[in-house]
Formats: C-alpha cells, structure tokens, sequence
C-alpha cells in the first residue's frame, strides 16, 4: 500500500486556513503551554507584551476545514469560545497530507485485493465476518477477491473473486453472506472530496480521522491508552512511524503484477503519555472530528519501479522510484515492520509513502562538503526552514524530530522538512507527552530534563541546533547519552539557573556540571583572526541565542526569528543558492549510495 506522504516543509499542511484574532496571551498559552511569566522568571501575568500593550495575533486556524480539529478556539474569559469577527480571508486552498492512518484487527479480518492491485486490509469492526467498514479503491466491475482470513496473519481460510456490481451512498463496504454473490460496495457522499475522487475515477471509501493521531482527541494519551476496543487502537505519537505488521508480498519485487502489499496494522505503540499526575487545564470540550477520507491517494506500490537504495532510517528504507505511468521521479519510503509480530516469514511488509523526491538531505550535503556554508547560504536555509516551521506550529503540528538528515534540499535550493513519524498535533488542554522524542543532539533541555508538558519551542530548540550546525558544518552538542547531553549544553550556555525554569524539573540534578557563563559566543564570534570558528554577527547572534534560550517560554517563535533583523541585515539570503551542480550530485549521491549499501552488507 502506498500512502501519499509529501516531504512536508514550508507551507503544504493544511488545506484550508482561516485567520482569527487571538490575544498574545491565549495564543502563547495553547503554543507553549503557558503565557510568558509562568515560567522562570518572565512576567507574571502573561498578558502584556514586552511594551506593555496587549497584542492581537492572527493565527492561521484549520479547524473550518475539518482537518485539524483539535486546533482550539480562542477562549472567553467565561470559557466560551468565540470567533474574532474581524477575520480576515483566508489564504488560498493548501491541502493537506496524512500520515497513514493505523487501524487495528479484529478476531477476524477482511482482505480485498483488487485487480488493479490497491489493496487495504481490512479489520471487521463487527463479529460478522464479511461485512467490513474500511476503505477500499474499487470500480464497478472491478473484480475483487475476497477472503477472510483467520487470526494468524497471512492464513487465508475462505477466498472468492467477486465482481463490484454496485456502488451506493454509505461508507461501508459489504462482502456477500455466501462469498459468492456480487460484491457490494458503498461510496462516500457527494461532498467535495468524492467529487475529486470521482474525478479520479476511483473510490475511496471513507474512514474516521478519529482514528489518526491527528484526530482530535485522538492525540490524547488517555484516550489511546485507556480503551483497548479496536476503534481506538491508533498510531500513537511518540513512535514516530512505527507499524506492525503482516506481511503479505515480498517487497524485494516491485515489479510483481501478480500482488500488492498491504499491512495489518495491528498492534500500536506502547509508550505512553500519561496524564493522570499532571494537573488538568479546564478547557472547553474540541468539538468531535468529523470523517474524512484518510486513504485518499493510496495506490499501488507496483505502478512505481525502484532505482536505488537512497537512506535508510530508524523507521524505514527510502528509495529513488520511477512513477510507471508519468514517469515521474519520487522517493518510496518502506515502512519497517515488527515482524516479530506473528510474521512466519512466508509474508512481508509493504507499507509505502511516496514522496517528492529531493536531492539530498542537509546531513549528507555538509559531510560532502569541504567549506562550511557561506552566511548569506545559512541564511536562505534558515529563513526557508524557518517558513516551513512557522507553517507547521500555525497548524498546531510539532514536528519533535528537526535535525539535519531530516530536512531535504532539491537541486534549486528549495529547502523542505521530512519525516513526520514524531510529528504530533498539539492543542488545548495541553496534554502530557513522551519524553522520547527528538534525537538527542536537537533535543531540548526541557526534555532532556524529564518535562512532560511541552511545545512548539522544544522544535524551535532543534532549529537553534541547526543553525549553528549550519555555520559551523559540526553538531552543536552531540552527547552520547542524555547525561553527556546536558553536560555539553551546560559547558557551552552555562548551567540554567532558576529564572530558566529548567532547575525545577524532575531531572535536575543539584550535582551537574556547575559553569556560570554561557560562552557561546566563543563558539561563533563576531570576528575570527585564525579563521577557525565561524564568524557570526551581532545579529546573527542574538538570533542563534534567542532560539538556544533554556526558558521555552522566552524562546523566540518561528514566526518572530523570521521577523528577526539578521534576514534583513547584509548579506542578503543567497537567493542564488544551488547545492551542486548536477555532475557532482550525481557522483556524489552514486558514492553515498555505494557506501551505504557495502555499510549495511557488513
Ligand atoms: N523525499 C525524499 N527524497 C529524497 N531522500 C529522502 C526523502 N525522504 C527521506 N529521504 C532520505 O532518507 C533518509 C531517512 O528518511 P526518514 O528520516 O524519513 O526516515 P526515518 O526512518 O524516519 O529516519 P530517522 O532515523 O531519521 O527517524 C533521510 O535522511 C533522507 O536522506
């Protein structure tokens, strides 16, 4: 199965925004979980902004569109919501990307392998072993074989080919009592994604976004963790990509013409983010999600021929793909399975997103590199990662895993982010969330010291890190545990004192590194005589050190480092700037390749 999966950066997540007026003071709480004051030693009452006057915010909101419900309304005093009547239009049309949704297996399940091999495996939410609810890409008179399946993955018990002979109103999909009457199959309404379905001349049958991480209530741990009941057995945040599953194809064969993958995804993830210590925020109720159709765009995966190996990361295996049909150049990322999972290893996983594909990744470019990128170069990098950011935090989406090797450039320079298997919506009432997000040298100390509660600037943090790996073509600080972690960051900002806030998290330690300075400035100066350290200017600078500020509350938004002096100050963004030439890159990714692949045959 192969999931439409856009290496998101920039401005590509949602599909209609609305603007409305919120007061800095409820925009700040829902962004960083608290109004500047409440931690550390910022002010106390939160409202006013640094000059004192209390500010409007425009804060590009989705929830009209159905697709981020969680995004809050802003609040009344009295607790009611309302909406700012001075709006202002929205923005054109975006649409929005899914993560794949997860859906977990009942005692028995359904699977429908159509002829033209998009093939979605289907739980049965109901004991009746051939009715299913779940999406499938079919036409009348495609022929659809039907089988139920016992619970050991892959053992088929019953099987029957049957033609699509209708296709009515309802969201359901009915296999016939006997297996041998004409399959019915039931479409999704008339609303406007039918009609491009339609236009596609497929159908997709509708599932419940209730179900996804990014549903409403859906992100909350508690309503993951306390109901076992398949319906809520959804991909959790926290584990980024990871899926269990069946697997019915070998996806060594992407040429096959016979099958196509597909994946039971069963059983979810296991770290959880408790609440039930942590004080509850009264906050009104989100309203409910309504469905939308989550499968939108899943093909087969053997309408794509595989080029090469380009990555591989914790959670999948990307390759360079050819689109069969227009001939396209995309990336495929194979999800990796839990094959330990009731795999007999006769099957195999086939979990696919296809992905724009971009020429390199910010990590492998600067180890290619001799130089370290110019300052103008870091800039156009910075403010497009900035954008993308910005986008991202508007929408209530942390990414929790910004780090070199996660954000993709293309031969023109365009800057996009990848990897949204950490990514999680966020919302009000702020919820606990896992400690084990962000790879450890992008991590933020807020975390690092056990914090449950957390937002958009545990990403701003990562950028902070990023930036100065910019400049310097080396990590900023890259511990090799949490210890080593914080002890780097200490040795270079200075050990946080209580103004920070960060003394006064669970794992602060009365025995840690104790140096008073921060010296980072040592690290980038504004001039360099030996030329040894990147030069960064007094700008620059107080950009680097607003986005490494300890107190998240005061860490600077992605919306003000954009608004920050050092993009307008000379030089200028390199508007210019183009990775590689394409020789070189062609080499150079050729090398990579080759290396990674004698790395993994070790
Ligand atoms: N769209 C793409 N185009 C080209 N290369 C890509 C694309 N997406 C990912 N890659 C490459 O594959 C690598 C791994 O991808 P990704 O980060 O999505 O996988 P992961 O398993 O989640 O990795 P991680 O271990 O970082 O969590 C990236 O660092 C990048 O080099």
């Amino acid at each position: 199965m192969v999931v439409n999966h856009m290496a998101t950066g920039q401005v590509d997540c949602l599909r209609r925004r609305d603007s409305y007026n919120y007061s800095k003071r409820e925009f700040e709480y829902y962004r960083n979980g608290v109004s500047r004051g409440e931690v550390g030693h910022g002010r106390s009452d939160g409202v006013k902004h640094r000059n004192g006057v209390h500010q409007s915010f425009n804060v590009r909101d989705a929830r009209g569109s159905g697709q981020l419900p969680n995004a809050p309304e802003p609040l009344h005093k009295n607790g009611k919501t309302r909406r700012s009547e001075d709006a202002v239009q929205s923005p054109p049309e975006k649409k929005r990307k899914f993560s794949p949704i997860i859906w977990d297996k009942e005692e028995k399940e359904v699977r429908v392998p159509s002829k033209n091999g998009v093939v979605p495996l289907i739980p049965l939410p109901t004991p009746h072993p051939n009715v299913a609810r779940l999406p499938a890409i079919a036409k009348v008179e495609d022929v659809v074989s039907v089988g139920v399946l016992s619970k050991s993955p892959g053992r088929m018990v019953e099987s029957v080919e049957v033609e699509v002979s209708e296709i009515s109103d309802v969201s359901r999909l009915e296999a016939p009592a006997d297996l041998s009457a004409p399959l019915h199959l039931q479409k999704v309404g008339e609303d406007e994604q039918a009609q491009k379905n339609k236009e596609d001349k497929e159908f997709f049958y509708q599932c419940d976004i209730s179900l996804s991480k990014w549903s409403s209530d859906g992100d909350s741990p508690r309503d993951i963790s306390d109901d076992s009941s398949p319906e809520n057995s959804i991909e959790k945040p926290g584990s980024g990509d990871r899926l269990h599953g069946d697997k019915l194809c070998d996806d060594a064969h992407m040429d096959a013409d016979n099958y196509a993958g597909i994946a039971d995804y069963s059983q979810l993830y296991s770290d959880s983010e408790d609440d039930s210590d942590l004080p509850q925020i009264e906050e009104p109720a989100m309203p409910t999600q309504k469905p939308i159709n989550m499968l939108q765009g899943c093909r087969s995966v053997f309408e794509y021929e595989r080029l090469n190996h380009i990555s591989e990361g914790t959670y999948g295996v990307v390759f360079r793909a050819r689109d069969k049909k227009t001939g396209e150049i995309v990336a495929l990322k194979k999800m990796k399975m839990d094959v330990d999972k009731g795999c007999d290893g006769s099957c195999c996983d086939g979990v696919y997103m296809v992905m724009e594909h971009m020429d390199h990744d910010l990590k492998g470019l600067m180890e290619s590199m001799k130089q370290p990128f110019s300052v103008g170069e870091v800039k156009y990098l910075m403010k497009q990662l900035l954008e993308g950011v910005e986008s991202l935090h508007d929408n209530w989406i942390l990414h929790r895993d910004l780090k070199t090797s996660n954000i993709l450039l293309n031969m023109e320079g365009e800057l996009k982010i990848c990897d949204f298997g950490l990514s999680r919506q966020y919302g009000s009432p702020l919820k606990p969330y896992t400690p084990l997000v962000v790879t450890l040298w992008y991590r933020a100390p807020e975390i690092l010291l056990g914090a449950k509660q957390y937002s958009t600037a545990i990403d701003m943090w990562s950028v902070g890190c990023i930036m100065a790996e910019l400049l310097a073509k080396a990590p900023l600080f890259s511990g090799k545990d949490e210890i080593e972690q914080l002890d780097k960051i200490f040795k270079t900002l200075g050990t946080p004192d209580e103004k920070s806030g960060l003394s006064k998290l669970p794992g602060f330690k009365s025995n840690f590194v104790k140096q008073p300075y921060n010296l980072l400035r040592k690290k980038f100066p504004a001039a360099s005589f030996t030329g040894s350290c990147p030069v960064l200017s007094e700008s620059g600078f107080d950009l680097l050190k607003r986005l490494l500020s300890y107190n998240p509350a005061e860490r600077i938004t992605a919306k003000d480092a954009l608004n920050h002096n050092w993009f307008r100050d000379s030089p200028e963004p390199g508007k210019d700037f183009k990775p590689i030439t394409p020789d070189q890159h062609v080499q150079d990714r050729h090398l990579r390749s080759r290396h990674r692949e004698k790395i993994s045959q070790q």
